[in-house]
């Protein structure tokens, strides 16, 4: 995929908090409420600190309608016009990132999250369209980066796992034991796309096919119990929709319907959204003292202080500006973001965070966390496939060379050029006619009139100058004649009469031949310019 057209404005990451209800055991312990929301101010306050964000949404149950419409519908919007999308949940275990983000189908979260909603709104957009000769396809590919390594949660072979997890009731403590294809790798196109290799995307026609994808994904994903959740996701899910678009527009110019109307002008758009549910943000040593938790929770944190170092690097307008180097090669996470994280997508990031005051610590590193995240700026940009962006400026070359061929040809229009074959057949006719009369002359004088002529003319210069002495008296000659058939005066005799007749032909066939050439050259020009019309033409 190559990149298109920008917005023309750079976006900042945008950040929302999502602050849950007291949970049972929080309730159970009796745990008090910490934090507040300071109302039409879109501000967090924690003991002495206060946070400022894009929007702030809270304790109300389950995911708000308000966070889909006003964090997410826009993202969706902007898939329909090829922008790359990123929504990513941040926070503590226990937080509310699954809930959220609704990928856990054995959660209440899972009928009003975030990736059910976009499913929902995909779809019943994309029904809205179809009349509008667009051509709709949408895959799916659902991942998961566990311990550094990217698995594929669709993968066919992974089905098995399911009935492994039901067996262990539901949880998974050992994913790598589980078999599988190998580890997906992450690869970067020359065009800075990153791609994962090796990673199964189904094609999904309908909003069932769909959510059956997220409902197995969801199912094979890496879950553990732990000190704050006992189910804990203990990996980093990336479930991404990537739409393809085919746009037919027919040219409706009913004064212009000539050939290239009727073929219909295609536009390919290709947009991905990534829906982000990252593992808790804890300090390994909170999620349990048992090895393989704190394994887990030692890359876990690797993969999200990546994710900070990066937002760090992105967020700071000093090194922005210096185009200093951010270490998106850190983990596989911020690897399979970076073109998410400070490149062309539009993303948003939901702060997730447990009111309870016996997470005030971790709640107050998410915020801080989150505020930094506010300073990253995207350059969202329309993503068109190199071939259509091909045929795109093969098509705009060809108008330009249509234009072009009209306004070098507006001086020669078609009467024009018959007028020009007209004279051209009259100019041949006539120059038949003009080479038949001088070998008339010729048979006539036996050639010797001419050749006699032309010897005259060039070697003999006295003879010449007699000749043109004969023809000054031919000139007054009919007078002479004239008169001298009236008065019988001077009597000219016969050699002085040969010569003068000599002379006389002589002077016609040098006009004659003057006047020949004169055409010859006209016709020639005739010619050219006749010549050029048509190569400007055709
Ligand atoms: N908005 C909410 N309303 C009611 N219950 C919620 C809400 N958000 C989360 N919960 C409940 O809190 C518990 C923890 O939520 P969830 O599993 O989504 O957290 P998480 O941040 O994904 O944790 P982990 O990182 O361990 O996977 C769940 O039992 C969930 O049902």
């Amino acid at each position: 995929m190559e990149a298109g057209n920008s917005c023309g404005e750079d976006c900042c990451v945008k950040v929302a908090v999502n602050i849950r209800p007291l949970i049972g055991d929080e309730k159970l312990e009796g745990c008090k409420d910490c934090v507040t929301i300071v109302p039409g101010k879109s501000q967090v306050q924690i003991g002495t600190h206060s946070f400022t964000f894009d929007h702030v949404y809270g304790s109300t149950g389950s995911p708000s309608t308000a966070m889909y419409e006003e964090c997410v519908s826009p993202l969706v919007d902007g898939l329909f016009q090829g922008y790359n999308a990123t929504v990513l949940a941040y926070g503590q275990t226990g937080s509310g990132k699954t809930y959220t983000m609704g990928t856990s189908i054995k959660d209440v979260g899972y009928q009003t999250g975030i990736i059910p909603r976009v499913m929902n709104a995909l779809f019943s957009k994309i029904e809205t369209l179809k009349h509008d000769e667009i051509e709709f396809q949408l895959h799916v590919s659902f991942i998961e980066i566990h311990k550094e390594e990217v698995r594929d949660l669709l993968d066919p072979s992974l089905a098995n796992r399911q009935d492994i997890m039901a067996a262990n009731g539901g949880k998974v403590n050992n994913v790598s034991s589980l078999g599988g294809k190998p580890p997906i790798q992450i690869r970067e196109t020359s065009n800075g796309v990153i791609t994962l290799a090796g990673s199964t995307e189904f094609s999904v026609k309908t909003l069932k096919e769909m959510a059956d994808c997220l409902e197995q994904g969801s199912l094979s994903r890496a879950t553990g119990s732990t000190n704050m959740n006992n189910q804990s996701s203990r990996s980093h899910a990336i479930f991404t929709i990537t739409m393809e678009q085919i746009r037919r527009r027919h040219c409706n110019d009913a004064n212009n319907l000539n050939e290239e109307c009727m073929t219909p002008e295609e536009e390919y758009l290709c947009a991905k959204l990534h829906l982000v549910d990252l593992a808790g943000s804890e300090r390994a040593k909170r999620t349990g003292s048992d090895g393989l938790r704190f394994k887990e929770g030692v890359h876990i944190n690797k993969g999200l202080l990546a994710l900070g170092n990066v937002i760090s690097a992105l967020g700071d307008e000093k090194k922005r500006k210096e185009s200093l180097h951010v270490p998106y090669r850190d983990s596989k996470l911020t690897r399979l973001l970076q073109d998410s994280l400070g490149g062309n997508s539009r993303t948003v990031m939901i702060a997730c965070i447990s009111p309870a005051d016996i997470n005030a610590e971790e709640t107050l590193n998410t915020l801080k966390y989150a505020n930094r995240a506010r300073n990253i700026q995207n350059k969202p940009i329309i993503n068109r496939d190199p071939i259509s962006n091909e045929m795109l400026k093969m098509r705009q070359q060809v108008e330009y060379l249509q234009a072009e061929l009209c306004a070098r040809g507006g001086g020669v229009s078609f009467d024009e050029i018959q007028v020009l074959k007209d004279r051209i057949a009259w100019l041949e006719a006539t120059n038949e006619e003009l080479f038949r009369k001088l070998n008339e002359f010729r048979n006539r004088d036996g050639g010797g009139a001419i050749e006699q002529y032309e010897t005259n003319s060039k070697v003999h210069p006295m003879k010449s100058e007699g000749l043109k002495r004969g023809l000054q008296s031919i000139e007054s000659s009919s007078d002479y004649q004239m008169s001298d058939s009236s008065d019988s005066g001077d009597i000219i005799d016969e050699d002085t009469a040969k010569e003068l007749e000599h002379t006389y032909l002589q002077n016609t066939m040098d006009k004659e031949l003057n006047e020949l050439n004169r055409k010859l050259e006209q016709k020639e020009a005739n010619l050219n310019s006749f010549s050029k019309a048509t190569y400007l033409l055709f």
